[in-house]
């Protein structure tokens, strides 16, 4: 092996042994599964292009009744064969993509999410690997693209949106992201921005160039205190609503 690759290949590895132990550094493991939400799972697949650490991520087929054409991470809801909510995101991954279990590594689980439909929405670390081509199944998933993780923290593009769920106001990020390469351009917006913000945080450890909310020097205790208060604004409507 000739001593260029050899560098490259170790500059690779130190990429992706730093993000590890950040990640795991960050693991809920099974902390929040015993709440009384509906779960669903993502995976927010990781890969090295071009020396950057990079996310897969889908776009949602039109023929989907619920949020159709929006951009996602590879995932969906619970069935019951689901031993735990890396098993879900792994059974999504491979019938929405074509991405094999055994040729992801997960790392760990993050804060989870709340969706539209109150799904409690666990997100899922896993490394695939870099020469990865996805093969969409177009019942559920239209397109497949990679953007650099960095992107979530310095954006090119990047608006807050007001969002409102049942009369209480919020925030949600919003990007847009021109891949050059492929003349496309993608809106990614919501609860992936949410977790695709999450994550580059966890693993670069910097301030996005807009606002958030995370104490970087307790960034799990801030994470997870920012999900337990919609997690109980969520309860708290229920009960007013019964
Ligand atoms: C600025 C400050 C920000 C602060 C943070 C605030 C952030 C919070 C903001 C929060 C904002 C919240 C608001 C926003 O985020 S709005 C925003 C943007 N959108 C998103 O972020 C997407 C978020 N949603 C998801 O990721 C997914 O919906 C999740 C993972 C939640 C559920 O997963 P999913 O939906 O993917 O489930 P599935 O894969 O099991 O099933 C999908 C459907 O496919 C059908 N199906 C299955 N197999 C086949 C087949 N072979 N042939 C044909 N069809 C098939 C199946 O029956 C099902 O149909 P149906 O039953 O649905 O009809
Ligand atoms: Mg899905």
């Amino acid at each position: 092996m000739a001593a260029a690759e050899r560098q490259n290949g170790w500059e690779r590895e130190s990429i992706k042994g730093k993000a590890k132990l950040r990640l795991r550094e960050c693991d809920v493991g099974d902390k929040f599964s015993h709440l009384p939400l509906r779960k669903a799972s993502v995976l927010l697949p990781l890969l090295l292009r071009d020396g950057a650490l990079c996310l897969l991520l889908t776009v949602r087929s039109m023929q989907l009744r619920r949020s159709p054409g929006e951009v996602c991470f590879p995932g969906g809801k619970r069935e019951e064969i689901d031993k735990d909510e890396i098993d879900t995101a792994l059974r999504e991954a491979k019938e929405e993509v074509g991405l094999q279990p055994e040729k992801v590594e997960v790392i760990c689980r993050l804060v989870p999410g709340i969706d539209k439909m109150n799904h409690l929405v666990t997100p899922v670390v896993g490394f695939i690997e870099d020469t990865f081509q996805a093969s969409p199944n177009p019942d559920e998933v239209s397109d497949v693209f990679v953007v650099p993780l960095e992107y979530f923290l310095k954006p090119l593009n990047y608006v807050a949106l007001p969002y409102k769920n049942k009369g209480y106001l919020s925030w949600m990020h919003c990007f847009t992201y021109d891949d050059h390469e492929h003349k496309k351009s993608f809106k990614i917006w919501g609860l992936t921005a949410h977790f695709a913000v999450f994550l580059a945080i966890v693993i670069f450890r910097t301030k996005p160039t807009f606002e958030v909310h995370y104490d970087l020097d307790n960034l799990i205790t801030s994470a997870e205190n920012d999900f337990l208060n919609l997690y109980a604004s969520i309860s708290e409507r229920k009960k007013s609503s019964l």
